[in-house]
């Protein structure tokens, strides 16, 4: 295949089975396949416990699939990718370091000098609206802010592939929606692939290209959903829009039935 049409992420045919310590055996997902275009942002909602985490913990590779094969970049996973970013719910900031070094560390770790890697942190930092705050501590930020010092912290590297495991669902109604704009704007900058994981559908159609909606444990592949609906978005205007409705409608009546059985 030609490099520039390979996906970004594929999974094929994927099960994985957990066995607990007094032998019981969960099966977290069952021949399940997707695949993700380069620059695509794909959402993944599904009943809870049906296996929407663990599918992007063997995209990281942090996980190996018990049967069938995660592929990155046209290339098996084997270990930590440093193409991939991540963001999940929990910040995952360093408490002890003011909020300049958080952004430095990755150019810093990267081989970057100092000064460089300052320069850009220090760039970073403005661009999600905390310039005036590098040398605070996390603990003295509010969570939305915590929450843009993740992004900058991630953003900084240039993650070909991002992957986000809930990572606005503790923030208030009001600053999820600004984080969910701030996350497109840096997207269509990078122009990477994101994979997001979310219980709610409305953000789900609100950021996503394509849905992929999984059944309730083991967890297959219900249905992806195209979000044909025009970018670049707002995602506090497009929730009213026609088609926005129809799309949540259509997506609500298949996970429902999911998470009646779940
Ligand atoms: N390391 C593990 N050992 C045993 N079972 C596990 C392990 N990790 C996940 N599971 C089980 O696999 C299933 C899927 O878990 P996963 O966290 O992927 O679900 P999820 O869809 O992300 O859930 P939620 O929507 O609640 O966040 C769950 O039943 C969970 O208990």
């Amino acid at each position: 295949m030609n490099q520039s049409n390979q996906p970004a992420i594929e999974l094929r045919h994927v099960s994985c089975r957990f066995i607990s310590p007094d032998g019981k055996a969960t099966v977290a997902l069952r021949d399940f396949s997707m695949s993700v275009a380069k620059g695509e942002f794909v959402a993944i909602v599904g009943p809870t416990g049906c296996g929407k985490s663990t599918t992007l913990s063997m995209i990281t590779g942090l996980l190996k699939p018990t049967t069938g094969e995660v592929r990155v970049m046209g290339q098996p996973v084997d270990g930590i990718d440093p193409r991939i970013g991540f963001v999940f719910q929990a910040d995952a900031v360093f408490p002890w370091r003011s909020v300049l070094d958080n952004v430095a560390a990755g150019p810093l770790y990267r081989g970057r000098s100092k000064s460089a890697a300052y320069d850009e942190a220090q760039s970073w930092l403005r661009r999600v609206g905390l310039d005036k705050f590098g040398k605070h501590y996390p603990h003295q930020l509010s969570g939305g802010m915590r929450k843009r010092v993740a992004l900058a912290q991630t953003f900084i590297n240039k993650p070909e592939i991002l992957l986000m495991d809930e990572p606005f669902s503790a923030l208030d109604m009001q600053t999820r929606t600004l984080m969910q704009d701030e996350l497109l704007q840096l997207w269509s900058a990078n122009a990477g692939s994101v994979v997001f994981v979310t219980h709610d559908l409305e953000e789900a159609i609100a950021l996503a290209d394509r849905v992929f909606v999984l059944t309730a444990r083991p967890a297959t592949l219900k249905k992806v959903y195209e979000i044909d609906l025009p970018r670049p978005r707002i995602t506090s205007e497009i929730r009213y829009h026609p088609r926005f409705i129809e799309i949540s409608r259509d997506i609500w009546h298949d996970l429902r039935e999911e998470v009646q059985i779940g």
